[in-house]
């Protein structure tokens, strides 16, 4: 295979993003695929794209500064070849002047001649101060806020949201381990696998969870993971999953109602399994029902069902589950470490949104259990508006029920109370900010 450029792999993903809305991670793992690069080559193009998506707001305010104008007159892919040189010359290890004669090398091979005059002499102005100096000019004369948002590399809506939910002198902590990509988690599915099974292939256990490993590599090389008596999980995911196994409930089948793609499912099925009961895994998109069947292919049959159909209108009859997961669509703000572009691309109207749906599911969820039968509300957000508003609201249509501390089911997991509520942070926890809501059925 022909070695391509690493700087134009890593333009043509960010193209892919900016212009076609490509997921980062996707289109890196699509474009290096067919690259020819590996090692230090396809980790360059990894940091390159990761680390210019994930500061992409703050080289734009840069970039704007250092030319005195707005975005909007210079053509898209300029502006993806300027986000590419700040990162380079601002927060890798690449001297300025190279990052300035590679990126103008870059304009002239893909967008032509004719703009690298521009690209030239903005990127020398961005390159004449380092990341520190324009981040305090930046945020000279901002509110509380602002400063935060310019210092932390987040939208300002995004940073009043942490504000909302946490002490004053962590926010900052919060929205600096957004910017730090984690390793690979990895988690057994419960009887088929142990956490002694990858720890003995390199991986360490998680502190948390029981069922999880960090690993460093490429998770598909190991074998429990190639054979899917293994799979990929955040740790927080998996508590949250623990957590519900834990409630005291009546006999019956579980209900995972949003399974897709399964990691979830795949944890619950097999603690189901352990406790002699089964689960129905529900999807609404066909697509990701069948990534939940893959993830539960190395289950034995009978372990779980897959169903795919609409969470809010479900054929099963009200009341038949024993335990009820309804972990909702989200704006994913809990898990901003993993998709770079993420913070940038969502908006504040979202919200309103993914909230009627989100309380529509959770009713569903109410519906769908027994008498003393547990929901569990999960949502990979901290924002109020997706996590204790939606549970407050709907509760008010069920008297008979009971918010349970879901604290008391983690117990092992210090500082992840929020009242009744279980939110879980990158910064105190090393996992993503899971939020979890435990409810009784009367
Ligand atoms: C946050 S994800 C669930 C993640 C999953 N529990 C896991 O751990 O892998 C939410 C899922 O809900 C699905 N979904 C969206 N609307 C739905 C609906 N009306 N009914 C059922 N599922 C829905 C989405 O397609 C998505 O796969």
């Amino acid at each position: 295979m022909i070695k391509k450029d690493p700087r134009r792999v890593a333009f043509d993903v960010l193209r892919d993003v900016t212009s076609q809305d490509a997921y980062a991670n996707l289109a890196l793992a699509k474009r290096l695929a067919t690259a020819g690069l590996e090692g230090r080559d396809a980790g360059f193009v990894t940091e390159l794209v990761s680390g210019t998506c994930r500061l992409m707001g703050t080289y734009d305010a840069i970039i704007e500064a250092a030319s005195g104008r707005s975005l909007t007159t210079l053509q898209p892919a300029v502006v993806d070849l300027l986000r590419l040189g700040s990162h380079q010359a601002l927060s890798m290890n690449v001297a300025s002047h190279a990052a300035v004669a590679a990126t103008v090398d870059l304009a002239r091979a893909t967008v032509g001649q004719r703009v690298t005059g521009i690209v030239n002499a903005v990127l020398r102005k961005v390159a004449a101060k380092d990341l520190t100096t324009w981040m305090n000019e930046l945020a000279r004369g901002l509110d509380e806020t602002g400063s935060l948002a310019v210092r932390g590399h987040h939208p300002a809506w995004i940073v009043n949201a942490y504000r909302d939910v946490l002490p004053e002198n962590e926010v900052a902590d919060a929205l600096a381990a957004n910017n730090v990509p984690p390793s690979p988690t990895l988690v057994v599915r419960p009887g088929l696998c142990e956490v002694r099974e990858l720890v003995a292939l390199g991986a360490r256990p998680t502190g948390y969870s029981p069922f999880g490993a960090v690993a460093d590599g490429v998770p598909a090389h190991l074998p429990p993971v190639a054979e899917r008596r293994a799979g990929v999980q955040d740790e927080g995911s998996q508590l949250v999953a623990w957590a519900l196994s834990r409630v005291e409930a009546p006999e019956g089948p579980w209900l995972d109602l949003c399974a897709g793609p399964g990691g979830k499912a795949a944890l619950l099925a097999g603690l189901a399994r352990q406790a002699g009961e089964v689960l129905v895994a529900n999807e609404s998109a066909e697509h990701r029902a069948a990534l939940v069947e893959q993830a539960l292919s190395a289950y034995p049959e009978g372990t779980a069902t897959v169903t795919c159909s609409d969470g809010r209108t479900p054929d099963w009859e009200p009341a038949s589950f024993a335990r009820v997961i309804a972990d909702v669509p989200c704006t994913g703000l809990g898990a901003l470490r993993r998709r770079p572009e993420s913070r940038w691309r969502r908006r504040h109207e979202d919200l309103a949104q993914l909230g009627a749906l989100q309380r529509d599911l959770f009713r569903s969820a109410l519906r769908s259990a027994m008498p003393g039968g547990v929901v569990a509300y999960a949502t990979c957000s901290p924002h109020r508006a997706e996590t204790s508003d939606v549970v407050e609201d709907v509760l008010k249509e069920f008297p008979d029920s009971t918010l349970l501390r879901a604290a008391d089911f983690l117990a092992e997991v210090p500082g992840c109370e929020l009242g009744d509520y279980v939110q879980l942070w990158p910064h105190r926890h090393g996992t993503d900010a899971m939020f979890l809501a435990l409810v009784r059925l009367g």
